[in-house]
């Protein structure tokens, strides 16, 4: 079906709904100024967190002890900044919502659409990464999301998978799809002396690598030993969360994980699927304008799926029981050593 275009008042962009057109001022702000121009940095990573940790704040099952349970994406991490941003779960949040208040500030927009456009926009520097959906119409928080709505790296299998059950009805492979979230991820706080430490061996590019690296033999602590919620990891320079070792081993979410190996087109219609519904938890999308032709179309992957160097298939603990691990190249050269992400 043909969707009739308007041409926005600029002269230049086109979009399907005239109320989109304000949103292209916000985007250039928001690449010119948050994100360095359009890299894949720290502060794009930020952005992306900050999208989960505003809308995983909503809790239907403490909404029926009579008490207020967290409205999802809309904005309540911003707008009660000084409450939200000191839960646990959400220090070091307090850097990016610094970062995006003037922004906001120069715009008309909310909030609660201002984390999640920017989420989608920051993603879109990342090659690999899918062009996520965005809606636009998040009204303003009017309180602040209860504390222990967000997961934490230390919690089980059981409590996170219950946890996005609560506030979304996502299954255990959705819980997984939003996962993929941590290849364009570093740890600044799970071990303090060494902030900036990936997830994964590319944490500029949004490919399968934290899939892959994920299910290696652990070896090594990258820093201290004995942090809350890290567990050993396959690579120096590397983190690795519990949680995600966890998750990478369960039965139920052992097998959707490694499904994600060197599946990259897989890993992009996924995770478009999963954020398109984190994007709006606790929102009636039926009031709700789209304004995906916004987002800017990310550039295509340009790696693909291997072993770090010094690793192989040898080195991988098989937790799916009906599909083999795939058979992948080893990278040449000396072990490889993952390099920090800059800060900000
Ligand atoms: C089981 C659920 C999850 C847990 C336990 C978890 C935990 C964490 C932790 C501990 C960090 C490091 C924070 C720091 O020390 O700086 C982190 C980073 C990050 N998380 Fe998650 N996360 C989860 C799910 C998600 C989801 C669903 C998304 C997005 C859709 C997400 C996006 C990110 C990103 C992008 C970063 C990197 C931030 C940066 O590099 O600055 N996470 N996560
Ligand atoms: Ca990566
Ligand atoms: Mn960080």
């Amino acid at each position: 079906a043909l969707t009739r275009r308007v041409t926005c008042p600029d002269g230049i962009n086109t979009v399907t709904n005239a109320a989109c057109c304000d949103l292209f001022a916000v985007r250039d702000d928001i690449q010119e100024n948050l994100f360095d121009g359009g890299i894949c940095g720290e502060d794009v990573h930020e952005s992306l967190r900050l999208t989960f940790h505003d809308a995983i704040g909503i809790s239907p099952a403490i909404a029926a002890t009579g008490v207020f349970g967290g409205g999802g994406a809309d904005g309540s991490i911003i707008i009660f900044e000084s409450i939200e941003t000191n839960f646990h779960a959400n220090l070091g949040t307090d850097e990016i919502v610094n970062a995006q208040i003037p922004i906001i500030a120069r715009h008309n927009i909310t909030p609660g659409d201002f984390i999640q456009f920017a989420g989608a926009v920051g993603l879109s520097n990342c090659p690999g990464a899918p062009q996520l959906e965005f809606l636009l119409g998040r009204p303003p928080a009017t309180q602040p999301a209860p504390d222990l709505t967000v997961p934490e790296p230390f919690d089980t299998v059981d409590t996170i998978l219950a946890r996005f059950a609560d506030a979304g009805n996502f299954t255990a492979p959705q819980v997984v799809w939003l996962l993929s979230s941590h290849t364009i991820a570093a740890a600044d706080l799970v071990d303090p002396t060494i902030p900036g430490t990936p997830f994964d061996s590319t944490p500029e590019l949004f490919d399968t690598q934290f899939f892959i690296e994920t299910q290696l033999v652990g070896t090594l602590f990258p820093g201290t030993a004995g942090n809350q919620g890290e567990v050993e990891s396959p690579l120096a320079g590397e983190i690795r969360l519990q949680s995600d070792f966890e998750l990478a081993r369960d039965n139920r979410t052992a097998c959707e994980w490694q499904s994600f190996v060197n599946d990259q087109s897989k890993l992009q219609s996924k995770f478009q699927q999963g954020m398109a519904r984190l994007a709006v938890l606790g929102q009636d999308t039926t009031q709700m304008i789209d304004c995906s032709d916004v987002i800017p179309v990310p550039a295509a992957p340009n790696s693909t799926a291997h072993f770090p160097a010094g690793l192989s298939n040898a080195d991988v603990q098989q937790a799916c029981t009906t599909a083999a691990f795939p058979t992948l190249p080893s990278d040449p050269g000396p072990a490889t050593t993952v390099a920090r992400v800059p800060p900000a």
